[in-house]
């Protein structure tokens, strides 16, 4: 009886059909996913759910569910539609017929009545039950010890693994994807042993040959006679989102259980990972997600052992970890149920140009110090690095791991803002385009202004172009760890202090940084809760064409117009940035034009402050390390 009800569920003729209650649960559950994604304020997600008129679709057909299981309405006759042509005759067949049964002729004629009678009819005769397939003859006597399940397969994929028992021969569920088939079906676990595939006995048989039995039929039901696991496993799945922080390609990687199955991932994406029962291969989805079924992704630890390995082989490119993902040893047996699967002297500057400018209302843009800048540069072009960065404690952490935890977080009106971080490559106009946005809105935007251990000129004031320290202050600062970073340029220190940033973020207003990459961590804090926006180059012919009136900041006494060289080296230097950095941009502006490019970096700040944005769980909830 179990099994017959089983497979009536599973049988096509019983759906709703593609907008009936199937789809309205579909609905519902990418309704409440959107709005888990969203974190937006909880009451707002209940007033919006309990509002909306698929919920209400919903209730109206439940309680007219629970209305007929009550009442169990019984049809006074299943032949309406007869009756209603045995009238229609009879009153044609009238000598002289009053105006009311001309009345009842007309309407009894009309097609919408014609078609709801007939729909009546199937009902009351239950003709829409469906017409499943023969029941084996052969069931063993103990119903409870096989289940057989069949599925509606429609050109999707069955979603499910298996795997082979070297010893006994038997076949085995290996792991159900979730949203997949299987899974949506309900009756399909990881552990349930298949006997038959459409009437074919399986047990012998190798993964790819019971594969071959399932594939002969790619569309239309498919029929499992399965023996469920006694005990199957009770896990209490913790909602965990991450960023990745390597690319990986399943198609690329001998080692996972079934490529098809994979799914590759780009750094910098964010998954929800909806099932991490097995140590090494996890399920997970990628956000904003338009698919309901999940993929195969290695878990942490899988990962990080394939980082090691490639490490290890390839110790002078310690990026390609991520592009040759291979060897780890692993279910060799699992197949899947699938297609084909198985298992300069900053005084000369100063004099020339007003680097560090004051507009008409007395704006100071601290920050911008040609030293610091040709500092940073100097740095990139030495092997000895003359600019360094602060390392927090959970840096080496993140660095480490190839997936970082993530929450959706949203700022409080009340809050401090978050720390804007601008980079990119040299010249691109990273500076351009945080002078314009302060000069544009000094109320809202200002610059950290640097420490420096250089002697100030008669012009300048400690706190507004510069904070001046002794060379002793200045090394005592770094032995603290208080600069996020810091260089030396001509033999004087310059660098930019937390305390510096913090101060500007305690007024109220956005602070703005450049930064260079490697100072990515030093922000990525849950104090400053930077948010970096990478600055890119357009291509070579855009570069040349809206370049053409401006002129590169070298490391001599002038400014000189742009070269075709220096494209070719920013280039190169954008490629470098965005190989070894791009998974922690939170946003990126091709500056073409100038106007664009603000115009878009001001909606980026917006969107930094006010909107839900995936951040380091540990900003949420710091650790103590
Ligand atoms: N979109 C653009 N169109 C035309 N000129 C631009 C654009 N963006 C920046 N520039 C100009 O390019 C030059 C270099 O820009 P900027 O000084 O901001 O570079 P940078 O990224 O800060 O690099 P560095 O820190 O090495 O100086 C400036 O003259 C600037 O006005």
């Amino acid at each position: 009886m179990r099994q017959a009800v089983e497979a009536q569920v599973l049988n096509p003729h019983c759906e709703l059909g593609e907008h009936g209650l199937r789809q309205i649960l579909t609905d519902v559950i990418q309704e409440v996913r959107r709005s888990v994604n969203q974190d937006i304020d909880g009451a707002e997600v209940l007033h919006s759910l309990l509002n909306a008129s698929w919920l209400q679709s919903l209730l109206k057909v439940y309680e007219c569910l629970q209305r007929s299981l009550r009442d169990s309405p019984a049809p006074a006759l299943d032949y309406a539609s007869g009756l209603s042509l045995q009238l229609l005759i009879d009153i044609r067949a009238l000598p002289g017929c009053s105006e009311d049964a001309k009345e009842l002729y007309g309407l009894l004629r009309q097609p919408h009545l014609q078609a709801l009678l007939s729909a009546h009819d199937t009902v009351a005769q239950k003709d829409y039950e469906p017409v499943l397939p023969p029941m084996p003859d052969d069931l063993p006597g103990d119903e409870e010890a096989t289940r057989v399940v069949c599925l509606v397969k429609n050109k999707q994929p069955l979603g499910a693994t298996i795997k082979k028992n070297e010893i006994t021969g038997e076949i085995f569920i290996a792991r159900v994807i979730h949203g997949g088939l299987a899974d949506r079906s309900g009756l399909l676990h990881a552990g349930d042993r298949i006997i038959e595939v459409n009437g074919f006995p399986v047990d012998g048989l190798e993964p790819e040959q019971v594969i071959q039995v399932v594939q002969a039929r790619s569309q239309g039901t498919i029929m499992f006679k399965v023996i469920p696991i006694t005990e199957r496993p009770v896990h209490n799945q913790t909602m965990l989102y991450v960023r990745t922080m390597v690319d990986y390609s399943p198609q690329q990687d001998a080692a996972i259980p079934c490529a098809d199955a994979g799914m590759s991932f780009r750094k910098g994406d964010v998954l929800e990972i909806v099932d991490q029962t097995d140590a090494l291969w996890w399920q997970a989805r990628k956000l904003p997600s338009i698919t309901a079924c999940a993929g195969l992704v290695p878990s942490s630890s899988l990962l990080k052992r394939k980082q090691r390995e490639v490490w290890w082989s390839q110790p002078y490119h310690p990026h390609a970890c991520t592009q040759t993902l291979s060897t780890v040893e692993e279910e060799e047996d699992m197949m899947t149920f699938d297609e084909k699967c198985v298992e300069a002297d900053e005084e000369a500057f100063e004099s020339e140009e007003d680097d560090f400018c004051s507009n008409a209302e007395g704006i100071y843009l601290a920050g911008f110090r040609r030293s610091t800048r040709l500092c940073r540069r100097q740095s990139r072009s030495t092997t000895r690095p003359s600019c360094h960065t602060r390392c927090p404690s959970s840096c080496s952490n993140t660095l480490n791991s190839p997936y970082e935890d993530v929450v959706r977080y949203q700022r409080h009106p009340q809050d401090a803002h978050r720390l804007i971080a601008l980079l990119g490559p040299s010249g691109v106009g990273v500076n351009e385009l945080r002078r314009r946005l302060i000069e544009m809105n000094p109320n809202v935007f200002q610059g950290a202004v640097p420490h420096t251990s250089r002697a100030p000129k008669g012009y300048e004031e400690s706190g507004r172009e510069y904070y001046f320290t002794s060379r002793a202050t200045f090394d005592n600062m770094v032995y603290n760890n208080r600069f996020l970073e810091y260089g030396e340029y001509k033999g004087n220190l310059y660098g930019t202090s937390i305390e510096s940033a913090r101060h500007v973020l305690n007024s109220g207003k956005i602070c703005i940084m450049d930064i260079d990459p490697n100072a990515i961590q030093a922000v990525r804090t849950h104090e400053l809760r930077a948010y970096i926006v990478y600055v890119k180059p357009p291509s070579q012919e855009r570069l040349k064409e809206t370049r053409q009136d401006s002129y590169i900041t070298t490391s001599y006494y002038t400014n000189r117009p742009f070269k075709e060289e220096d494209f070719q080296e920013m280039e190169e230097a954008a490629r470098k940035m965005e190989s070894h950095f791009s998974q922690f941009f939170d946003h990126v502006i091709v500056n073409e034009e100038l106007q664009d490019s603000c115009v878009q970096l001001l909606t980026a700040m917006r969107k930094a402050q006010d909107e839900p944005q995936w951040v380091p769980a540990s900003w949420i909830r710091p650790t103590t390390t």
